[in-house]
């Protein structure tokens, strides 16, 4: 086992400032660095690494005003196995009331061929830098890169170099992401057993997600004896990323029977983390990822639904205000049912009795075949809505618009129970639609105001669209909402139309002396 104190405890290192920044087109600014910084510093990260100083002149500056800003958490820096790049490291680092100084080479047989130097070369200069970055600061991690393609004789014996140099930490990087986890937890295991004073030291797990095994690995590995995860926010890092932090933190505490080791994260600062990780980074974090994808928490399948009504635990294994959320979401689709609809409505402020919500259930059926999600403005729209006591009718309609040329609307109405088509042109499609239905139904009401909305999002969005005709003083308005903005703007003049036939026999016999007249152009 490791030196830290509680066995417990896994300690928490992030390195999305430095690992998830490597990741192509992540480059945070300065300001960013920061706010990330004290994020994580704020949900009770253990060590954060926030740069590799000697890289560049902006990385020295936020490694620097990180560890000057830091209240808890300890600030590391990356190194190179040479004295210039400890001593840039250490000059960020040092103004930080806890520091670490992370040195690193690459121990495997291809990475021992870039610099090219032989096992012995290579074993004095961990030896040499090590030592130097430990006269520098108490606190030292030491990292053999792509460690799990080290053969494991050497691998034992510049681990057992490292800490005779003064190493704190030893970290076993899968730095392709090329381990699976019987093996990591195998490898920890074996060289803490193995290497001479390794039960004196921390060791960490350093894994990438390039086969998908990046959480398992680095849980595995702490079963083997690691008590340190390196992580970043939303898996960020080089290529398929790393380890994400909130998928170790939420599977140890949640696996808690298990797994019986804790971590200090305030885990209800995860969400907000992670959004603005996901913001400064501009990599969106994809809909189905675990813990912080939109649809982590959302149900959208009625038999779910239904069984997360019932109770959440049906188909949640955490809480979502666990992780900042302010609660599930069963976004209403295709696949709901009427549970989940019926609750949606009640909480919308409509009580409906089996058969209203029957007739209902129909049309948002309807509804949700032709749209992605149904929001809470498409269900007031399918409520607000009553087609039953129309004179007209829309049948169905056509239109022909673009450029080079007038716009062609045929539109079929049903009047009175006769179907009736008629086409007209007109300036754009709704123009040439409104009279296709004049012609159908001539009156002499003025168009006093068309409207358009967007109810919903996206390009699938609802078109509520309201009209308002005035007759002889008499004012109606019609609205309707369709996915189909025509289409919703000959239904809104419809209803308008509807509820003026209305009016003129509400006024009583002799208000409404023109006949009906229509023509059938078929
Ligand atoms: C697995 C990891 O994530 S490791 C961290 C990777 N992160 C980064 O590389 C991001 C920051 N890097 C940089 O800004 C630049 O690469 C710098 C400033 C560090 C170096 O830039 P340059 O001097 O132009 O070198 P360049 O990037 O072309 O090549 C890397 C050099 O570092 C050497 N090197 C690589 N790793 C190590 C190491 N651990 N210890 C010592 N030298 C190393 C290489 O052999 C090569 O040296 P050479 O130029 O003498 O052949
Ligand atoms: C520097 C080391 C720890 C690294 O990032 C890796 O090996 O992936």
């Amino acid at each position: 086992m490791t030196n830290v104190t509680d066995q417990d405890r896994v300690l928490i290192f992030d390195t999305t400032l430095r690992d998830g920044e490597q990741s192509p087109g992540a480059t945070m600014t300065h300001a960013e660095k920061l706010e990330i910084a004290e994020l994580l510093d704020d949900m009770g990260v253990d060590i954060i690494e926030a740069g590799f100083p000697i890289a560049s002149e902006g990385d020295f500056k936020a490694v620097s005003e990180i560890a000057e800003r830091s209240k808890n958490s300890r600030i590391c820096g990356l190194a190179r196995a040479n004295f210039a790049d400890i001593d840039r490291c250490w000059e960020a680092v040092k103004h930080a009331g806890k520091n670490r100084i992370h040195t690193f080479i690459g121990t495997s047989p291809l990475h021992r061929a870039i610099p090219n130097l032989s096992m012995d070369e290579m074993a004095d200069k961990i030896h040499e830098t090590v030592s130097h970055a430990r006269n520098l600061c108490e606190n030292v991690q030491w990292s053999p890169m792509d460690a799990t393609r080290t053969e494991w004789d050497y691998l034992c014996r510049v681990i057992e170099i490292a800490i005779k140099a003064g190493a704190t930490t030893i970290n076993i990087p899968d730095t392709v992401g090329y381990t699976a986890p019987v093996e990591s937890a195998d490898l920890i295991k074996r060289l803490i057993e193995t290497v001479p004073g390794g039960d004196e030291v921390v060791f960490a797990t350093h894994c990438h997600n390039d086969l998908g095994m990046a959480t398992a690995n680095s849980l595995a590995a702490v079963a083997g004896g690691a008590r340190q995860i390196e992580c970043t926010i939303n898996g960020l890092g080089e290529r398929a990323g790393n380890t994400a932090l909130e998928e170790v933190v939420m599977a140890l505490r949640t696996r808690n029977d298990i797994m019986p080791w804790n971590t200090g994260i305030d885990t209800t600062k995860i969400m907000h983390i992670s959004r603005r990780v996901a913001t400064v980074s501009g990599f969106n974090v994809q809909f189905n990822k675990a813990i912080v994808g939109k649809n982590a928490f959302a149900h959208e399948s009625g038999i779910h639904q239904d069984g997360m009504l019932k109770n959440r635990e049906n188909f949640e294994i955490m809480r979502p205000e666990d992780i900042g959320l302010s609660g599930t979401s069963l976004p209403l689709g295709k696949h709901s049912g009427r549970a989940a609809l019926r609750d949606k409505l009640e909480t919308l402020g409509y009580e409906l009795g089996d058969n209203q919500l029957r007739d209902i259930f129909v049309r948002f059926k309807d509804l949700a075949d032709r749209k992605k999600e149904v929001f809470d403005d498409d269900l007031i729209a399918l409520m607000t809505l009553d087609e039953e006591d129309d004179r007209l009718q829309l049948v169905s309609m056509k239109v022909t618009c673009g450029t080079g040329g007038q716009a062609e609307s045929t539109v079929e109405l049903e009047v009175e129970g006769k179907d009736v088509i008629a086409t007209a042109h007109g300036d754009g499609p709704v123009d040439a639609t409104f009279k296709a239905i004049r012609a159908i139904y001539p009156n002499k009401a003025h168009l006093q105001l068309y409207q358009v909305h967007a109810v919903t999002e996206g390009t699938d969005a609802q078109a509520t669209v309201s009209v308002r005709l005035e007759e002889d003083g008499m004012i109606a308005t019609g609205q309707s909402a369709n996915t189909d903005t025509v289409v919703s703007s000959a239904k809104a003049y419809i209803h308008a139309l509807n509820r003026l036939i209305v009016r003129r026999e509400k006024t009583g016999p002799g208000a409404d002396t023109r006949e009906i007249s229509y023509k059938d152009l078929t």
